[in-house]
């Protein structure tokens, strides 16, 4: 449903150049939810934006249900309007609402309907068909200022979808929630994919997000894919770093000459008392050193990290007979994992705290999803004078500071032993 080909993304920065982009290939499969994330600064704001082209791609191309949009936009502006007509089966959401302060709710979401030129009955039996989708049938008369942070991104989301998209692409949009809202945002966009077949493209810095609704995710680092795949299938592959992050387990060896081991525990296997067959045969002292059990993209699946005493080398057979009992199974190197205690690792860094640049796209053409306004917490009753509809534009101070490099980029303790 969406393919990106080497999808680049230059930015002229105060005379120097900043690749936010290199060559990124995707592929979102339709009807799937695909959850995209990676550390501060990592590409993933570029990614979406260049996804419906709020940013122009330096280089690449994008494919959105059948369409290239980047073939239509090298059309000149001519292509505004191919390029805008593909716009609509797109819907986008953003970390910060986005949503007019001056407009009711209702207007809110009847805006994009304005702007395509749908008539004014149609556009406001569609606004409340909308509203009562995602739950604020009673809230069309209200203004943004009157909501919860929750209620607003649920008008966000009814506006993104006031097109009837079959894509839906969030930026963020659970970042400015707690964490009990963010659980019903995500819900609901799992509802929606599930009910409207719809296809979501999100991005997040929230482990959390990916773990409790997509199907497939990607991590981004310095403006690459570096690893991707369906979130089952990564849980199931050895050495992966998205599952390391997905599923953690803790616990460091006890001494020197220790082999320590992370083994997952799939279906089945999950039942098996393995771990007592494999210290009966063996006889051999097995410690426990972390372990947890967890729902991921709906598969109850257990890890456990274990000690063995001797080196790996020393090893061999019993770690031989837990991959015959059909579990993955991990050997970590001891000088990494002491390295992991002392410096955790983590894809993402802290809650995004840089300010979203939106506004206007890089040709000038701004969507229907993007005519945006800031969103004030001034309240404008009906009989209030219409708040400035601002666009908010990231300042340059804003979007400063964002080089991948400023982030760590901290390596996983994980041993690729099974690619030996
Ligand atoms: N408009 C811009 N002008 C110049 N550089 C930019 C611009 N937007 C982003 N960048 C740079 O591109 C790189 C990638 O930024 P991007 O916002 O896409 O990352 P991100 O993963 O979304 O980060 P965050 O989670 O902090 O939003 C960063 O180095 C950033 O500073």
């Amino acid at each position: 449903m969406i393919t990106t080909k080497g999808l680049t993304k230059v930015y002229e920065s105060r005379g120097r150049q900043v690749t936010a982009l290199d060559g990124v290939d995707l592929h979102v499969r339709e009807g799937e939810v695909f959850g995209v994330i990676g550390q501060s600064g990592a590409g993933k704001s570029s990614l979406i934006r260049c996804v419906n082209l709020l940013e122009r791609p330096t280089a690449g191309t994008v494919t959105v249900d059948g369409v290239d949009l980047t073939a239509l936009a090298g059309r000149g502006r001519r292509a505004n309007k191919d390029l805008r007509a593909a716009r609509t089966r797109i819907g986008m959401v953003f970390q910060h609402f986005n949503l007019l302060s001056s407009r009711t709710v209702q207007d809110n979401i009847e805006l994009p309907l304005e702007i395509l030129g749908v008539s004014g009955a149609e556009r406001s039996r569609r606004a409340l068909e909308l509203l009562d989708l995602v739950g604020l049938g009673d809230k069309a008369r209200a203004y943004p200022a009157q909501l919860s942070g929750g209620q607003k991104q649920r008008v966000g989301i009814a506006r993104a979808l006031a097109g009837n998209p079959k894509v839906l692409l969030s930026d963020e949009a659970t970042s400015a929630l707690d964490p009990e809202t963010t659980r019903s945002i995500l819900q609901l966009l799992r509802d929606l994919n599930q009910q409207l077949g719809l296809t979501v493209l999100l991005i997040t810095h929230e482990m959390e997000v990916v773990k409790t609704i997509c199907d497939s995710a990607a991590l981004m680092r310095k403006g690459r894919i570096v690893e991707s795949g369906g979130v089952t299938e990564l849980l199931a592959t050895p050495g992966s770093e998205l599952a390391r992050e997905l599923f953690p387990v803790g616990g460091t060896a006890s001494g020197p000459d220790r082999t320590v081991i992370d083994v997952t525990f799939h279906g089945d296997s999950a039942t098996q008392p393995v771990i007592s067959q494999l210290s009966r045969t063996y006889n051999v002292d097995i410690s426990i050193l972390g372990a947890a059990m967890d729902t991921v993209a709906g598969r109850q699946i257990g890890r456990m990290r274990i000690e063995l005493p001797g080196r790996y080398e020393e090893n061999v057979v019993p770690v031989g007979f837990l991959r015959e009992q059909g579990l993955q199974v991990d050997v970590l190197d001891p000088a990494e994992l002491a390295a992991e205690a002392a410096a955790p690792t983590g894809l993402v860094t802290s809650a995004a705290t840089t300010a979203e640049v939106v506004g206007g796209t890089a040709d000038g053409d701004t969507p229907p999803e993007a005519t945006t306004a800031a969103d004030t917490d001034a309240a404008p009753g009906p009989d209030s004078a219409p708040a400035a509809d601002t666009e908010t534009e990231a300042a340059p101070e804003e979007t400063a500071g964002k080089d991948p490099a400023a982030s760590a980029d901290r390596s996983p303790a994980l041993v690729k032993e099974n690619a030996k």
